[in-house]
């Protein structure tokens, strides 16, 4: 895994956004629509916030890229706590997106069971042929998306769902959607995302590669794996 240090969310913001940026550039320079899985939490927002505000923001065409989350929690449409907002209040408030390549994971109060909507997902999920970035902002725990130490989701193999129900998360909301962690290993770019004090732990046992491996330790894209973090993140991994 290699690391880029920053001093802060705002830098850590703004290097994730450039990076994006280039990423979707380059795939939509080929001809590609590229396909970039979003996260929740406060990194991932503040990287959002940050393509939306980037000078280089509209030499992408936001019509054509894909996008994902690598986990939604079950809660209504628009609630406060769901992933897909973070997105909607910031970059998609923005640009113009294509709805047919904007994957949100179905709501609670859509009248699909936790299950069905996790069921509809690993479809969705399967059916993507290239996942160009996954951006995964990591829990104090050590989690991403909502696979969680010590949970028997980290255990399903590549021919397995593509996402799955999460039941009684050890951080609220309980129920979840995520996806697996051989899907978000189908990344060409996996980010890790770590901002702040709260993160050291969870970062030294990462980059320390404590047994058993916490799940934002067993990240690994095809091309490059990299720990986007801030000094305060990474403070006890020096
Ligand atoms: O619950 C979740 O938490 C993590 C990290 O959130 P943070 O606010 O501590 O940065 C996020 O990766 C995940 O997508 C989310 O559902």
């Amino acid at each position: 895994m290699r690391v880029e240090r920053v001093v802060d969310r705002r830098s850590l913001g703004e290097s994730v956004a450039t990076a994006l940026i280039g990423v979707c550039r380059e795939r939509q320079l080929a001809g590609a629509v590229p396909c970039v899985v979003l996260t929740g939490g406060r990194a991932g927002a503040q990287a959002l916030l940050a393509v939306r505000d980037h000078r280089d923001r509209d030499t992408v065409d936001w019509g054509r890229v894909r996008f994902l989350w690598g986990d939604e929690r079950w809660v209504p449409a628009g609630h406060a706590d769901r992933n897909d907002l973070l997105a909607d209040e910031s970059l998609f408030a923005a640009v113009e997106t294509d709805a047919t390549l904007v994957h949100r994971v179905t709501a609670s109060d859509s009248g699909l069971t936790l299950e069905e909507a996790a069921a509809e997902y690993a479809d969705v999920a399967a059916r993507v042929d290239r996942i160009d970035v996954v951006l995964s902002g990591v829990g104090e725990d050590g989690h991403i998306a909502s696979l969680f130490p010590g949970r028997s989701e980290l255990l399903q193999g590549d021919d397995e769902a593509a996402a799955l129900p999460v039941r009684d998360s050890p951080k609220p909301p309980p129920e979840r959607v995520t996806l697996t962690l051989p899907v978000l290993n189908r990344a060409v770019h996996s980010w890790l995302l770590a901002v702040g004090e709260g993160k050291a732990e969870a970062l030294r046992a990462v980059l320390g590669r404590t047994e058993p491996l916490v799940p934002a330790a067993r990240l690994a894209g095809r091309v490059d794996t990299v720990l986007w973090a801030d000094d305060a993140a990474l403070h006890l991994s020096a």
